[in-house]
């Protein structure tokens, strides 16, 4: 794909398996060195594929730890490079000293994610699996891990590249079409175009639901919590966190900056966001700390309103939140119901009562925000995904949309043309290849060592 990564010269090495006691514990070797290492650690190369028992010796032939051997010849390994592994005794100590052994050898100490940037650059992965790989250890619930391994195995690849085939298809029609303009067929007036377009966005815009979906399971759901002061924000935040993790007082006003937390709820991951400190004011650091209430705000998937059960919600009621009246996002609580004995859990208007003080609503609220994921009643993401892919897929909606102005309302078959380039040149920065730098450092950088 016009994208050539030259072969890495170096041997990179890593602990794979987790720091600290464990019963097993893995050093990870990529590259030229691996059967070099091997002979000088263990004597010999074992067999592909075939664990054999041995010590591991230092340099003054000494055993250092016994343990399994494996080698995985390249191109056929996770890399794609020859690939050692040195599967000894989890302590640190023997680890370490394996390790600073293999280093002796001349390999090089891993940075984070290397391992996996290098299967990306050997094409055994594509950049979307990558992903999936660190989205399957850092899962937090099982729905989240069994997404991840979807998109591992390239469950969301291949929707992607199915899209891209797709939307060709129809480019290459549409340029057919110019360039055979001069005989006097007018392509665009029997409507065929429009059609393939108005399907093509279609699916487009349930590959983005779907893959919303996937980024709240990978994620977690963005709730953010408002609503005036007292009427019990931190202590649901508490209850959700199941323990004190904001600070409750009856003092109105306590909570000053966002506190996040995550918490799994009943198998969905939340982050939960309390955005205290939102008002009208002239204070230039006040307004600072206002600026950054709203940042969070704009980011949430769902916004929690509290107010007292009885009380008009501050989105009513003051000024400073004006703008998400009628935001979709909203989900109104009515707390404190034990004061007021009224209804708890549902309601018909769609909004919950609450007694977070006698834990009352909850259930209520925790199943309102599995339906607001896209995944209540036992529904399965298809796949995970992150918000890089949905702001790929955002852009090239945009495209597609602007594509059928083109064609609507300019019959510009050259724009359109142009229109649905740039949608399928978007698209490919989901898988890759990409080649900037800023781009794969921030994504592997945020792996584990060994990885
Ligand atoms: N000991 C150990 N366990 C591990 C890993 C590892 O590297 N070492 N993994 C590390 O993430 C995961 C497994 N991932 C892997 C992915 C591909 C290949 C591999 O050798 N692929 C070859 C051959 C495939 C085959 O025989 O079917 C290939 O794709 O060509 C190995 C591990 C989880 N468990
Ligand atoms: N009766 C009753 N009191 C509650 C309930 N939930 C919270 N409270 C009390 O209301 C008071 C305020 O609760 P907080 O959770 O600090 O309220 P907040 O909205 O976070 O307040 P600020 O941080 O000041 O904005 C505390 O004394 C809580 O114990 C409830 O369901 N019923």
């Amino acid at each position: 794909m016009g994208f050539a990564v030259p072969p890495s010269t170096d041997t990179i090495a890593a602990i794979a398996t987790a720091p600290g006691r464990g019963g097993v514990g893995v050093i990870r070797i990529s590259g030229p060195l691996a059967v070099s290492v091997a002979e000088a650690v263990v004597g010999d190369c074992p067999p592909p594929r075939h664990a054999a028992y041995r010590r591991f010796v230092d340099a003054h032939r000494e055993a250092i730890d016994s343990g399994l051997v494996l080698y995985f010849p390249g191109p056929a390994s996770y890399t794609g490079e020859d690939v050692l592994e040195l599967q000894g005794h989890g302590g640190p100590v023997v680890l370490d000293a394996v390790l600073a052994r293999v280093l002796d050898l001349g390999c090089r100490a891993a940075e984070a994610g290397e391992f996996t940037r290098r299967a990306f650059e050997n094409q055994r992965l594509d950049l979307s699996q990558a992903e999936a790989v660190a989205d399957l250890i850092d899962a937090d619930s099982l729905a989240a891990a069994r997404a991840a391994q979807r998109s591992l195995s390239g469950a969301f690849s291949r929707r992607i590249d199915a899209f891209r085939d797709e939307l060709l298809s129809l480019r290459t029609w549409v340029e057919a079409s110019i360039d055979f303009a001069d005989e006097d067929i007018d392509f665009l007036a029997d409507g065929e175009v429009a059609r393939r377009l108005s399907i093509l966005l279609q699916h487009l815009q349930e590959l983005r639901r779907q893959t919303d979906r996937g980024r709240v399971l990978a994620e977690g759901l963005r709730v953010a919590i408002v609503g005036a002061p007292n009427v019990g924000k931190s202590s649901l935040l508490n209850a959700l966190a199941g323990h004190d993790a904001a600070i409750v007082t009856e003092i109105a006003g306590t909570t000053r900056d966002v506190l996040r937390e995550r918490v799994v709820l009943d198998g969905l991951s939340v982050l939960l966001l309390d955005t205290a400190g939102i008002r009208v004011t002239d204070d230039p650091i006040e307004q600072i700390g206002v600026q950054r209430a709203w940042a969070t705000l704009d980011d949430a998937d769902v916004v929690l309103v509290m107010s007292g059960d009885g009380q008009p919600s501050a989105i009513e009621t003051d000024s400073a939140f004006e703008r998400l009246r009628g935001d979709p996002r909203l989900l109104r609580l009515h707390n404190k119901c034990d004061l007021t004995a009224g209804v708890v859990g549902l309601r018909d208007d769609g909004s919950i009562g609450l007694s977070v003080l006698q834990g009352q609503g909850l259930d209520a609220l925790i199943k309102a925000l599995q339906q607001r994921a896209g995944l209540e009643g036992g529904a399965v993401g298809e796949f995970s995904a992150r918000r890089r892919h949905l702001d790929a897929i955002d852009r090239a909606l945009q495209g597609l949309e602007q594509a059928e102005i083109q064609l609507k309302v300019h019959q510009a078959p050259e724009l359109l043309a142009e229109d649905l380039a740039l949608a399928n040149r978007v698209l490919g920065e989901i898988n890759g290849p990409v080649d900037t730098e800023t781009l794969l450092g921030s994504i592997f950088s945020s792996f584990c060592v060994g990885k």
